[in-house]
Parts: C-alpha cells; sequence; structure tokens
C-alpha cells in the first residue's frame, strides 16, 4: 500500500486529499479539503496550507489532476496566478513520487475503476459498462472534458483528447440561431462555447431572440440556477436545450472514437442528474441517421461518484507507479 496526496487543480479551486492505492488497484480517499486558488499566491503556499491542516505529516507522494495540458511544460492557470511547470512537480514540493495527468484524463481513470453503483443509467441498454472495448467519457463543467478509454483483457489505456474544441454542430433552426449569434463573437465556433456551463448563456439568449423577447443580461449560475429549479420558462427551456445538445454530442463522439459506451460525467453532468433522463438527450444520443438502431445498442451512464477528479488521480498513481492493471 501506498500513502499519498490526491490533488485536482482546476480553475477556481484545488481539492486536496489523502489517499491511499494498492497495486491490485484499491484506492482509499479521504474527505477533501477544497481551497480557493485565488486565495493563494501558488502552489506551493496552497500545499503548505493543506499540510497545515492535516493532522499528521503529509506523503511525500502525490497524484496531481491538473484543467490544462500536461506536457512538461510551463501551464499558466487561466483564472489565477498559478505557474506550474509540470515536468518539476516533484521538485517544488519535494516529493518521491509524483504523477502528473490531465484532469479529464483522471476522471476518465475513475470511470474505469468506479464500482457499478457510482454509475446512474440515463438510456441504451441497462448493462453494466463493457469489460472490452472503447468507452467515450463527455464531462461539461467550465469547458466541455473529453476523453476515451480502451479496456482489453490485462487492463485498460486512457486517452484525453482536446474533443471540446471541435466545431459546434448544428442539428436544427435553433441550433442555426445559437451558431449565428455565437459567430458574430467568435470566428470559429467551437462545440465547447454551447457545451459548457457558461455556453447556456448563449443559448438562453438566442431562445431570446427568437420569441423577440428582451432579458436582461444574466450570468451562466443565475441561468442554471433557475432552470434547474424551473422558477424560470426560458431559462428552463435552455436548460432543457443543453441537454439536447449535450446528448448530441455524446452521440458524435461515440461515432468518432468507436465507442462501445457512454459516460456523462463533468460538474454539470452531476447537477443535471435528475434532468437527463427525462430531457431530450436520448433521442438526440440516438439521432444519427442510418446508425440510429446501432446508437441505442450502447449502454450510457452519468457518473456520480462526488470526487472523480481525485479519485481518478489516484487510480492514475497506481496505474503508473504500481502497476495496477
Ligand atoms: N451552482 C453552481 N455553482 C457553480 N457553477 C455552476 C452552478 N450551476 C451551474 N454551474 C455551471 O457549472 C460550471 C462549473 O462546472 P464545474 O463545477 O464542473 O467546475 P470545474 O470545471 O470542475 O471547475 P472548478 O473545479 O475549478 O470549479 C460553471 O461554469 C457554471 O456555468
Amino acid at each position: 500500500m501506498t500513502d499519498l496526496v490526491a490533488l485536482d487543480i482546476g480553475g477556481t479551486h484545488a481539492r486536496f486529499a489523502l489517499a491511499s492505492v494498492t497495486s491490485d488497484g484499491r484506492i482509499d480517499l479521504q474527505e477533501p479539503v477544497t481551497l480557493k486558488t485565488d486565495d493563494f499566491a501558488s502552489l506551493q503556499t496552497a500545499w503548505a496550507e493543506f499540510a497545515r491542516r492535516c493532522d499528521k505529516p503529509v506523503p511525500n507522494a502525490a497524484a496531481i489532476a491538473i484543467a490544462g495540458p500536461v506536457t512538461g511544460e510551463t501551464v499558466r492557470m487561466t483564472n489565477n496566478s498559478w505557474v506550474l511547470h509540470t515536468g518539476a512537480l516533484d521538485e517544488q514540493l519535494r516529493l518521491e513520487k509524483v504523477t502528473v495527468i490531465n484532469d479529464f484524463a483522471a476522471v476518465s481513470h475513475a470511470v474505469a475503476r468506479a464500482p457499478e453503483d457510482a454509475f446512474i443509467h440515463l438510456t441504451g441498454p441497462e448493462t453494466p459498462l463493457p469489460d472490452r472495448g472503447t468507452i467515450s467519457v463527455i464531462g461539461p463543467g467550465t469547458g466541455l472534458g473529453v476523453a476515451h478509454f480502451h479496456r482489453f483483457a490485462t487492463g485498460y489505456h486512457v486517452q484525453a483528447t482536446e474533443g471540446g474544441h471541435v466545431d459546434f454542430p448544428p442539428i436544427d433552426h435553433i441550433d442555426d440561431l445559437i451558431l449565428q449569434r455565437l459567430r458574430q463573437q467568435h470566428r470559429r465556433v467551437s462545440v465547447e462555447r454551447v457545451v459548457s456551463g457558461p455556453g447556456i448563456v448563449a443559448i438562453y439568449e438566442a431562445l431570446a431572440a427568437l420569441e423577440k423577447r428582451a432579458v436582461p443580461e444574466m450570468e451562466d449560475r443565475r441561468i442554471w440556477q433557475l432552470g434547474i429549479d424551473r422558477e424560470d420558462a426560458l431559462a428552463t427551456a435552455a436548460v432543457d436545450r443543453f441537454c439536447l445538445s449535450l446528448g448530441g454530442v455524446a452521440g458524435d463522439f461515440a461515432l468518432g472514437h468507436g465507442a462501445s459506451a457512454v459516460v456523462i460525467a463533468g460538474g454539470l453532468g452531476y447537477r443535471l442528474r435528475e434532468r437527463l433522463p427525462r430531457s431530450g438527450f436520448a433521442g438526440r444520443f440516438r439521432f444519427k441517421g442510418r446508425y440510429e438502431q446501432f446508437m441505442s445498442s450502447l449502454p450510457v451512464k452519468l457518473i456520480v461518484h462526488p470526487q472523480p477528479g481525485l479519485f481518478g488521480a489516484a487510480a492514475a498513481f497506481a496505474h503508473e507507479h504500481l502497476g495496477a492493471a
């Protein structure tokens, strides 16, 4: 067994948790400590604060998930002043062993390792995730995370992607309107301009324009809250439309990845856990012309693990350092 610190560094928060992993892939994760990245000048000072809050010395091993490309180069976090040199985190934090991984690749490790009761069923056959073949993992949050992993007889392999940056694919006249409006701001409209937390603003404003309604400017979080709680008809319609687009995009990635199952993750996947099964998500997921029947054969699930980033980072550490399959 190895003790380590699991760490998930997002745009707004850094989450730390003590964890232990074994070579047969068992992961024990303790209650996380969440710090606002803005409150700390650097990762080192946030790490020192976490160490101060622990009631025992922190382990000298870490699994670090980062919302950004992990290339061994310097990453400047977009929403705070942290500068991470992903190839030198062991030196910066005085660690003997470290795994550094893209945060959405970590989520894919979590999907690969999570027990069956960490998933709820969304559409397709109500079977467990297949033990062979490719599984697509799609997670809307601040952006749109896309990855996939391939299961084979002796283990699995995770592949991170930049799928959030593929072109937005309009299907109907409302999508056309959303695209047309976004084109006035961006030369090229990527899918995460629509299928992500901030994307709800573009959807909401396009629906208002369709109805020729003047609406006050609203922040994404407010629209989400009004729409999820069904407190405002237009915000509710925007959330329903988001579910539809998420279904279409998840289906596209499943086709593109050659997947035999799909898992929805991300902060918004979790917030929409009750809404997605009762939305147009499944219809749009299947709506792929001659592949409609094929799409109906794919199980689609939502991961409801409370800390997939931390759990997945620890799993990636076990994979890299302990040879866990
Ligand atoms: N109650 C809420 N609080 C925060 N964000 C919300 C809420 N409801 C909806 N959202 C949307 O979810 C997005 C954040 O997604 P998520 O919670 O997955 O964050 P993240 O990408 O993991 O980043 P971080 O962990 O750094 O906060 C926001 O951009 C916002 O549009």
